[in-house]
């Protein structure tokens, strides 16, 4: 244990699973165990560590309590004998239900203190989940005495501020902060940095790591102390467990300069991002392997190049599943892609089956000319071979419509928008090209498939096209993707007007059409699979929109 004028405390930035109490009570005990053998007077995890996060509406059940709740007693008596222990869960108290961090040391709960400010915004419901926790005061432990602002409590001024005029003299935060696009790194740390300078007292910022459905935690941790400098930073998306110490100084109790993580620019945020949530979605679904059909296109070169990134070369089965619309350049660049990448590429044609399925329509369909009913059957043929292939062998199937198609329902119910998860849905078009240029330009060690020129630059360069049709373009349905992409911009991050656009320079016959078409669309974007957010308005729990609806923007 520590001098009179110096405690340790270890960070645990590490990955639960959700609903897996037992699995993250494992990762705490190992933490703890890592925090007593480096000495540490306490041992800290993120918000809502034990239960996973979020939980949604199941951390209200009274049985899901129950086990949550008998995890903490059985982490109390397994980590009696060392540092105290912080970790957060839904905690039942009196009617009703918190967003809890417990304090254990010792063998007992010591405390709980319950978080103050609930978020019920974007992917937060929080205010429907839980009660409103009393204003916290400080727990001394090992001679410090130490406030916990849970998360939202450390965006606004009033809990650490209560928390200081009641005697605290360091301020340790728990998050469960989920990534949404690289602007998020700057409104943490000028959070952090208004409450030190408010309370004149150091900070330490600790947050989950890992893929959550949509979420993907982004860990980042830091410290600051008073003058704002940065005391230590860790690592964006890699589970870390260190332990810092904190001194008591003439000023007071200050964090002891640590190391600084690089902090990734956002093309390498965003991608990394991508290749987290894929991986867990499908690891923490209990699968080992993905499929996906390659069309030569960029889309799904991307999430190829992402599956092989997150899941290794040799988990991955790409599918190339040609019509008679394919083209020869299609047939090369989807076969370029795989190799390059290292990932299985098989060839099946879909024709024979496409032309049976006509056929047997043909006595219902006559008189009736061809239209997109027929492009679509070829595109559901597709769907139904990958998912075939998904159930035999027991691989999940990524889809890979980007937010810009996903926006405009440019893309085909039971079609190629079958699929368990979508690494792209949160990625304008525009964005894939810059991501995919990005990856052959760059490698890390967190990427498992090969470094270099992996998706052939004849992909990134061609006119984008569903091939669906002879000499089929994106762009004779469509706007042109910068200008699609400006508007949709518009219209679901920023919330602007029709009006407002015009005034930026956009035809008002063009964002009429966008418009309409990210209004009807809804009913798409109900039965999409889930993907990884990327921004504040990812489509599901940010940007909430009913599906049958007549209101349009015409002012
Ligand atoms: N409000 C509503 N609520 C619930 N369902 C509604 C609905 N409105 C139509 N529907 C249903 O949806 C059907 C229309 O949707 P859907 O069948 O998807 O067909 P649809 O949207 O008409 O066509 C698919 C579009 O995606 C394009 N595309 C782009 C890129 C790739 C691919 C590809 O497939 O590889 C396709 C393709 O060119 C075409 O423009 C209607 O026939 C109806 O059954
Ligand atoms: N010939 C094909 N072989 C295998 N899969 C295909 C083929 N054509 C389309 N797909 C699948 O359907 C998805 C929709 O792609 P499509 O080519 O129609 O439009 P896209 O959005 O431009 O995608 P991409 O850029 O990948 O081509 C593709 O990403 C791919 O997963
Ligand atoms: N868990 C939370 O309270 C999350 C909300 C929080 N303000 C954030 O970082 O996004």
């Amino acid at each position: 244990m520590s001098e009179p004028d110096l405690i340790r405390i270890t960070l645990a930035q590490m990955n639960p699973v959700a609903g897996d109490i037992a699995g993250n009570a494992d990762l705490a005990r190992r933490a703890w165990a890592r925090g007593r053998a480096a000495g540490a007077d306490l041992v800290l995890l993120p918000e809502m560590f034990l239960s996973g996060y979020q939980v949604l509406d199941m951390s209200v059940r009274a049985a899901f309590l129950r086990d949550c709740d008998a995890a903490v007693r059985q982490l109390a008596a397994d980590c009696a004998d060392g540092p105290a222990l912080g970790i957060g869960a839904p905690h039942p108290e009196g009617a009703g239900v918190y967003n809890a961090y417990h304090l254990i040391e010792r063998g007992h709960l010591r405390a709980s203190f319950l978080k103050h400010h609930r978020p019920n915004y974007g992917v937060f419901d929080e205010k429907r989940l839980y009660a409103e926790g009393p204003f916290p005061g400080p727990i001394e432990i090992a001679g410090v005495r130490i406030g916990f602002p849970i998360c939202e409590d450390m965006w606004f001024p009033d809990v650490c501020e209560t928390l200081e005029e009641s005697g605290a003299e360091l301020l340790l935060s728990p998050n469960g902060s989920p990534y949404e696009g690289p602007g998020k790194l700057d409104i943490r740390t000028n959070h952090a940095v208004g409450r030190v300078v408010e309370t004149g007292l150091s900070l330490v910022y600790l947050n989950l790591i890992g893929g959550q459905d949509d979420q993907v935690f982004d860990g980042g941790s830091f410290g600051i102390n008073p003058g704002g400098k940065l005391a230590f930073q860790m690592p964006y998306f890699d589970e870390a467990i260190e332990t810092i110490e904190v001194r008591r100084t003439n000023e007071g109790w200050r964090l002891v300069q640590g190391p600084l993580a690089p902090v990734p620019g956002p093309a390498a945020l965003d991608y990394r991002a991508m290749v987290e949530s894929t991986r867990d979605y499908v690891r923490k679904s209990g699968f080992s392997r993905v499929l996906l059909g390659l069309s030569g296109g960029i889309d799904s070169a991307l999430v190829a190049t992402i599956a092989a990134d997150a899941l290794g070369p040799n988990n991955v089965r790409c599918v190339m599943l040609p019509s008679r619309y394919t083209s020869r350049e299609s047939l090369e660049d989807a076969e370029g892609c795989a190799s390059r990448l290292g990932v299985l590429h098989q060839t099946l044609p879909i024709e024979d089956a496409v032309v049976a399925v006509n056929a047997g329509l043909a006595p219902l369909f006559e008189g009736h000319a061809p239209d997109v009913t027929e492009e679509n059957i070829q595109s559901r043929m597709r769907g139904l071979y990958l998912m075939a292939l998904s159930n035999k062998f027991g691989e999940l199937l990524l889809t890979t419509g980007n937010k810009s198609e996903i926006a405009v329902g440019y893309a085909t119910l039971y079609g190629d928008m079958n699929g368990a998860y979508n690494p792209l849905k949160d990625l304008y078009k525009t964005r894939v090209f810059a991501a995919a240029r990005w990856r052959n330009e760059t490698h890390h060690p967190w990427m498992q498939a090969p470094a270099g020129e992996v998706i052939p630059p004849r992909i990134i360069d061609k006119p984008p096209s569903a091939e669906l049709r002879e000499g089929q373009r994106d762009e004779d349905s469509l706007p042109p993707y910068a200008i699609l992409d400006g508007i949709l911009e518009g219209l679901v991050e920023r919330e602007l007007s029709v009006a407002e656009l015009v005034d930026e320079g956009y035809e008002r016959a063009t964002i009429l059409k966008v418009q309409g078409l990210l209004y009807i669309s809804e009913y798409k974007r109900f039965q999409s699979a889930p993907g990884t957010k990327l921004t504040k308005k990812a489509f599901w729990l940010d940007r909430r929109y009913p599906v049958v609806n007549r209101w349009r923007d015409l002012a």
